[in-house]
């Protein structure tokens, strides 16, 4: 499985491309998208309640292998590296792969014990509009760097020892949240708020 975490304020089809791209590179099964509760890192202020977010991620997955879930909150968790270690746990018959755009790997050393991370599940990494070269010379490169594999070898991945990091090249997708919410600030009022914000497991 592939797990794309994000904000999703709001998701857009370049989360449904990239997640699609991934799916077909890495030959995995489905994607989750684990809808944030809240991106520990990013002001509460101007995030849009998690019940909107999850349905424009229903609204954006609608009839692919992609499912949205809200599941960290109900796993109350925020940090991705506690989310993951739980997931492992909960569903030992899955392996799981951690997928984020090129923006993320440049912060990636802000995150809560990101090295535990790359120590839980493999990473594949993709290309984003504008923030490569800040990636690729960003200070937790530095160290995964030593674990790269090569691209040529992504279908395989479920072989690797870990940490595992791989960076898959897709035509690069210049969308947005932020541009989005800047020409629509409201998008999110018209979102029908949805029951199932109460985060499914994905199989329940
Ligand atoms: N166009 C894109 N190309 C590659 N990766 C993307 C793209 N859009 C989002 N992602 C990745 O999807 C994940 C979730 O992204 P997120 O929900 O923050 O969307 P965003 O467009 O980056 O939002 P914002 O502009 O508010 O930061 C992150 O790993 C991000 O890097
Ligand atoms: O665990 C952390 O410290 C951490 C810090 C920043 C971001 N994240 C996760 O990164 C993912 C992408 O977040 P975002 O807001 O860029 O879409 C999302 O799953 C967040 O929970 C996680």
């Amino acid at each position: 499985m592939g797990l794309l975490g994000g904000s999703f304020n709001p998701a857009h089809k370049g989360h449904r491309r990239v997640s699609l791209a991934a799916k077909r590179a890495l030959a995995l099964d489905e994607v989750w998208w684990l809808v944030s509760p809240g991106n520990p890192l990013k002001p509460a202020a101007g995030m849009a309640p998690l019940a909107a977010r999850l349905a424009s991620a229903e609204r954006v997955a609608r009839h692919a292998p992609i499912r949205p879930t809200a599941i960290e909150r109900r796993l109350g968790t925020r940090y991705t590296v506690d989310s993951l270690r739980k997931l492992v746990r909960l569903y030992p018959q899955h392996r799981f792969i951690w997928l984020m755009g090129a923006d993320n790997l440049a912060e990636f050393h802000r995150w809560r014990d990101w090295r535990g991370i790359a120590r839980t599940v493999a990473i594949a990494v993709v290309a984003r509009p504008g923030y490569d070269g800040r990636a690729l010379a960003s200070p937790a490169m530095g160290w995964l760097r030593r674990h790269a594999r090569p691209a040529g070898q992504a279908k395989r991945w479920t072989m690797w020892s870990l940490p595992a990091l791989v960076r898959l090249r897709f035509r690069p997708d210049p969308t947005s949240a932020t541009a989005i919410r800047a020409a629509d600030p409201a998008w999110h009022r018209r979102m029908i708020s949805s029951d199932r914000s109460g985060a499914q497991a994905p199989e329940s």
